[in-house]
C-alpha cells in the first residue's frame, strides 16, 4: 500500500537543504521555518490519499500541476517538504531502497537512460545492482524481454542504440521491469510514440496490471487512456487534489474538468454534447466509451429507421 498524508513540496526548500549541506552549515535537518515562508511557491500542498495493491491509479492534470513533482516522491527522488510518504507503512527511503522493496520507475522519454554497450548489460544492470547471481541475471532477461515482446536472443549483443525509437523503449521499459518491481511508476509512457506503438505499449502495461498483479501509476494527459485503463484517477491542479476517483467520477464532470483548463474523455464529449442536443442516448453507468457510445447512437438510429 502506497500513502501520502499530507504532503507538501517546494522546489526551493530542497535546493535550500542541498546548498545548505554543500557548504555544511547545517547537518542533514532543515531549519523548521523553510517550506513555510510565504513567498515561497508549493509544487504540492495537502496531497493524501492512499492506494492499495493491484489499483491502476491515473494523474492528470495541466501542465506545471505537479504530476511529476508527485511520482518521483514514490521512488524517493523526491522527499516532502511537508508530510508523509509510505510505502507498505515504512516511509520511502532513496530511489535505490525504493527500487529494492518493489518499486519500478520508467520516467519520460526513458531510452533516453540507456547507456550499455549491448541490449543484455542495459538490461541486467538493475538486477546485477542488486546483487543477483549471473544465472538470475540471465533468467530475468529473458523474462523481462519476453513481456516487453523483444527478441532476447536476436537483440543480446545488439547496441540499443542500433534501435529504434521504439525497440529503444521497449529495452528501457525491459530493464526496469527485470528489476521485478510490484509497483510501476510511469510518467507519459507513450509521449512521442506513433500511434500503432503507443496502443502496444498501452496494451502491454494494462497487461502487466491485469495479469501479472501490478500495482501501476500512470501520469498521462492523455483523458481517454485513463478512463479506460485506470481503476481511479487523481485529477491535480495547481499542486492540490481537484478530484479524486473512479473515472466515471472524475470525468463525468465536464464543468469541473473545464474549470481547470482540462477536457473530457473524447467519447464522453461526444455523448454529453448528443444528449445536450435531445438525442435520446442510452448512457451507460459509468462514462461513455467508444464502444458504448457506438452502441448507443445505434440504438436510436435502428429506433428511428
Ligand atoms: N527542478 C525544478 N525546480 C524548480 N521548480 C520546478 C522544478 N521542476 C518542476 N518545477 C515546478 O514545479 C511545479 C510542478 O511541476 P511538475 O513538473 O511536477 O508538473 P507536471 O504536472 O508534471 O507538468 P507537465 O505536465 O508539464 O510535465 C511547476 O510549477 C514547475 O514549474
Amino acid at each position: 500500500m502506497i500513502e501520502f498524508d499530507n504532503v507538501g513540496f517546494t522546489y526551493q526548500h530542497a535546493a535550500d537543504i542541498k546548498r545548505a549541506k554543500r557548504r555544511k552549515r547545517v547537518a542533514a535537518e532543515p531549519r523548521a521555518d523553510w517550506g513555510n515562508r510565504p513567498d515561497e511557491v508549493w509544487a504540492l500542498r495537502n496531497i493524501s490519499f492512499t492506494l492499495d495493491k493491484g489499483e491502476f491509479l491515473g494523474i492528470a492534470g495541466h501542465t506545471g500541476s505537479g504530476k511529476s513533482t508527485l511520482i518521483q516522491h514514490i521512488n524517493g527522488l523526491l522527499t516532502p517538504t511537508e508530510g508523509r510518504v509510505l510505502i507498505d507503512g515504512e516511509p520511502v527511503g532513496n530511489p535505490e531502497t525504493a527500487a529494492k522493496s518493489g518499486i519500478g520507475m520508467v520516467f519520460q522519454y526513458p531510452e533516453h537512460q540507456l547507456f550499455a554497450a549491448s541490449v543484455y548489460e542495459d538490461v541486467v544492470f538493475g538486477p546485477r545492482n542488486l546483487g543477483c547471481s549471473a544465472d538470475e541475471a540471465e533468467e530475468r532477461y529473458r523474462k523481462a524481454m519476453d513481456r516487453v515482446d523483444l527478441d532476447a536472443d536476436a537483440l543480446r549483443d545488439a547496441s540499443p542504440f542500433g534501435l529504434s525509437g521504439g525497440q529503444q523503449r521497449r529495452v528501457a521499459f525491459a530493464g526496469v521491469l527485470a528489476m521485478e518491481p510490484t509497483v510501476l511508476v510511469l510518467d507519459e509512457p507513450v509521449a512521442g510514440l506513433d500511434p500503432k506503438s503507443r496502443e502496444d505499449f498501452l496494451q502491454f502495461i494494462a497487461r502487466l496490471h491485469r495479469e501479472q498483479g501490478l500495482t501501476v501509476v500512470m501520469v498521462s494527459h492523455a483523458m481517454d487512456d485513463l478512463a479506460r485503463l485506470c481503476t481511479r484517477v487523481l485529477m491535480l491542479n495547481q499542486g492540490r487534489m481537484h478530484a479524486l476517483g473512479t473515472p466515471a467520477e472524475v470525468f463525468a464532470d465536464g464543468d469541473q474538468m473545464k474549470a481547470i483548463g482540462l477536457g473530457q474523455p473524447a467519447a464522453q464529449r461526444v455523448g454529453s454534447k448528443l444528449m445536450a442536443k435531445g438525442i435520446d442516448l442510452q448512457q451507460p453507468d459509468g462514462l461513455f466509451t467508444l464502444e458504448t457510445l457506438t452502441s448507443a447512437v445505434a440504438q436510436v438510429w435502428k429506433q428511428r429507421a
